[in-house]
């Protein structure tokens, strides 16, 4: 017979687990059967990553506001771009330019970011969001991508399978912050701090 949890208050789930929700994403599963990743996330994070998802991701805020910033390298441009299309321009045009856009999310307002669009979100203190995503399938891969922040041209990506959202994504954070070279920006020399 399937295992299943029965109804509970999330309200009361959040009250009790507020103090694990730590940076640098802040995030905790609710449920453990994973047919569906169903997270709470709160803030502040301390995020600089973009993420690279294959599938949709639902983001619908309880508490406060979080911002998520999206890339749109050019407004004509289809954002929703694999990672080898991403990482083939990447590779052919390493001093282009990405452009970012912020979307907020305050509380009560919810929002279906479509796959493939690389994200990042910024939340704030005292904010509480409830994040659904898909588990991946066989073979599909996230991955996350820095910016520079002075010009913003590419400065790392790391492709990676997510098998456990609370403690892969911090993984791929190390092995950027860790190496300088990943972090010092090849065209206007600035270097990506952690904070
Ligand atoms: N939606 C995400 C994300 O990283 O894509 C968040 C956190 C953890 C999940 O992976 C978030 O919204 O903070
Ligand atoms: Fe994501």
């Amino acid at each position: 017979m399937a295992k299943f949890s029965l109804p509970f208050n999330l309200q009361q789930w959040i009250d009790e687990h507020r103090e694990q929700l730590k940076p640098p994403v802040c995030n905790k599963q609710i449920f453990e059967q994973d047919d569906y990743i169903v997270m709470v996330v709160g803030g502040p994070n301390n995020r600089s990553d973009f993420h690279y998802n294959e599938t949709p991701e639902l983001f619908y805020q309880l508490e406060g506001e979080m911002v998520l910033r999206v890339v749109n390298e050019d407004a004509a441009d289809d954002i929703q771009k694999s990672y080898i299309q991403l990482s083939e321009e990447i590779e052919k045009s390493p001093s282009k330019a990405f452009e970012f856009t912020d979307i907020a999310i305050k509380a009560g307002e919810i929002f279906l970011l479509p796959p493939k669009v690389l994200h990042s979100p910024q939340r704030f203190e005292h904010s509480v969001g409830l994040v659904v995503e898909q588990k991946r399938a066989q073979g599909q891969q996230d991955a996350l991508f820095w910016f520079c922040e002075g010009c913003k041209t590419p400065l790392y990506n790391e492709q990676f399978t997510l098998d456990n959202i609370e403690t892969d994504l911090p993984k791929v954070f190390s092995n950027f912050y860790d190496n300088s070279q990943n972090c010092q920006c090849k065209k206007c020399g600035h270097t990506a701090k952690k904070s």
